[in-house]
């Protein structure tokens, strides 16, 4: 069973994922992505979903056009746990590649 993060391993974790930032009203993480069409953003998607089942780990997401709003956490504990930073990695990653 993964564990809910300390409060300094988040931070830490945060430190190192540039955009991403805690949610105001609940433990979790986010961050916006744009791309240049909505293909482009369900591209970005698809790939995201692929690791996620992966990962049996799923991001809670909004998509409208050509943009797409990702939030991190782990319903299992209730917060942040070390699957959300390597999730939002990851997306980054895949960010990284489409670019
Ligand atoms: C039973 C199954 O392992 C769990 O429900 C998994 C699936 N995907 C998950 N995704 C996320 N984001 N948090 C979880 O706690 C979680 N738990």
């Amino acid at each position: 069973m993964v564990e809910r993060l300390k409060p300094e391993d988040r931070a830490a974790g945060l430190n190192d994922l540039p955009g991403w930032h805690m949610c105001e009203d609940r433990e979790a993480i986010s961050k916006s992505f744009k791309f240049h069409n909505f293909r482009e953003a369900f591209a970005f998607m698809t790939q995201i979903a692929l690791v996620a089942e992966k990962m049996n780990h799923h991001p809670e997401w909004f998509n409208v056009y050509r943009s797409v709003d990702i939030t991190l956490s782990t319903h299992d504990v209730g917060g942040l746990s070390k699957l959300d930073l390597q999730l939002a990695a990851d997306i980054d990653k895949i960010a990284g590649k489409m670019q």
